[in-house]
């Protein structure tokens, strides 16, 4: 069976359980549950804190694992990055009063308050800079006003908690983050069980990013019109009754789908449809 560790709360929890449900696994009903199995799919998820899922991955007992790719190099586990969900996105950056500081190396001597306490020590020390790391649990934005730091550094992703508190980004991002799937660094990547682990949820990412566009145009606007819609391969092309006429049919990506309606339209094509997918394996 395999052994998957699953956020329990937190930015990542819900759109984890989200993507797990539409890849056909099932998932817990209470957010109390701790560990349930999936016994169609043979597979057991356990639910925990999503800043210990990578020692748990690492130490070899579970053999998956999501998690925020930030909170993955802040644990410093062996273990490592196998595939990217797309959601949970942020960038991770220092932040101080109006300026304060403009770049890492005004740090030097300052005091840095984070959760993050792996990740800035790490780009403090590639930049040569010493400065001293505070570690606090949450809330970051408020230690500045309250004397604990001079600077923070924190997950933004709106910056609307930076606003309001009054503080501004400042120097290059530190990183940028999202969900990630993972497993312990040197385990066997290509074991059957875990493929199709990954192949489900590469369906989703696939079935939410794309749609399928059919649509009918003239044979001599053939050339034309695949080439605004070749498809993941190349495009489905069948006859139709009316000769002189085929019916085309690819996976485009969903956020372009009205432009390229739009430039089908416009080069002759009738009849242009999209439909959702709803999954699928490539
Ligand atoms: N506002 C946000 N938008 C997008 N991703 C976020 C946001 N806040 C945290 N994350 C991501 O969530 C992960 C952290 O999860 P964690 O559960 O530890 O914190 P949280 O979501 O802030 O929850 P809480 O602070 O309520 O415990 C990281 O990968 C981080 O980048
Ligand atoms: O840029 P924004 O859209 O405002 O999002 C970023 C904020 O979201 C998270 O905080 P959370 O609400 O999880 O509280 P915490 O700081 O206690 O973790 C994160 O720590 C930032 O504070
Ligand atoms: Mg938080």
């Amino acid at each position: 069976m395999l052994r998957i560790a699953v956020p329990n709360k937190g930015s990542l929890s819900g759109p984890a359980a989200d993507m797990l449900h539409e890849a056909g696994y099932q998932q817990r009903r209470e957010s109390k549950e701790l560990r349930i199995v999936d016994p169609v799919n043979e597979v057991e998820f356990f639910y925990l804190r999503p800043r210990d899922i990578a020692i748990y991955v690492s130490s070899g007992r579970l053999d998956i694992g999501i998690t925020g790719r930030d909170l993955l190099i802040d644990s410093a586990a062996s273990a490592e990055e196998i595939l990217p969900l797309g959601f949970a996105r942020s960038t991770f950056r220092f932040a101080s009063k109006p300026g304060a500081a403009s770049s890492v190396e005004d740090l030097k001597g300052k005091t840095v308050a984070t959760s993050y306490e792996g990740i800035v020590a790490g780009h403090l020390a590639d930049n040569g800079v010493d400065a001293s790391v505070v570690h606090l649990d949450g809330a970051v934005e408020t230690a500045i006003e309250l004397g604990v730091a001079e600077v923070i550094a924190d997950v933004v992703e709106t910056g609307t908690s930076l606003r309001n508190a009054g503080l501004e980004v400042f120097g290059e991002p530190i990183m940028k983050s999202e969900a990630v799937v993972i497993r312990r660094k040197g385990a066997e990547v290509d074991e059957p069980k875990v493929q199709q682990f990954l192949r489900r949820l590469q369906g989703v990412l696939v079935a939410r990013t794309y749609v399928m566009m059919d649509y009918d145009c003239r044979v001599e606007q053939l050339e034309k019109a695949v080439a605004l819609t070749p498809g993941l391969e190349s495009p489905t092309v069948s006859p139709l009754h009316n000769e002189g006429w085929v019916a085309v049919r690819a996976m485009v990506p969903a956020k372009e789908a009205q432009r390229i309606m739009d430039d089908l339209y416009d080069i002759g094509a009738r009849a242009i449809l999209t439909t959702a997918i709803h999954a699928c394996r490539l």
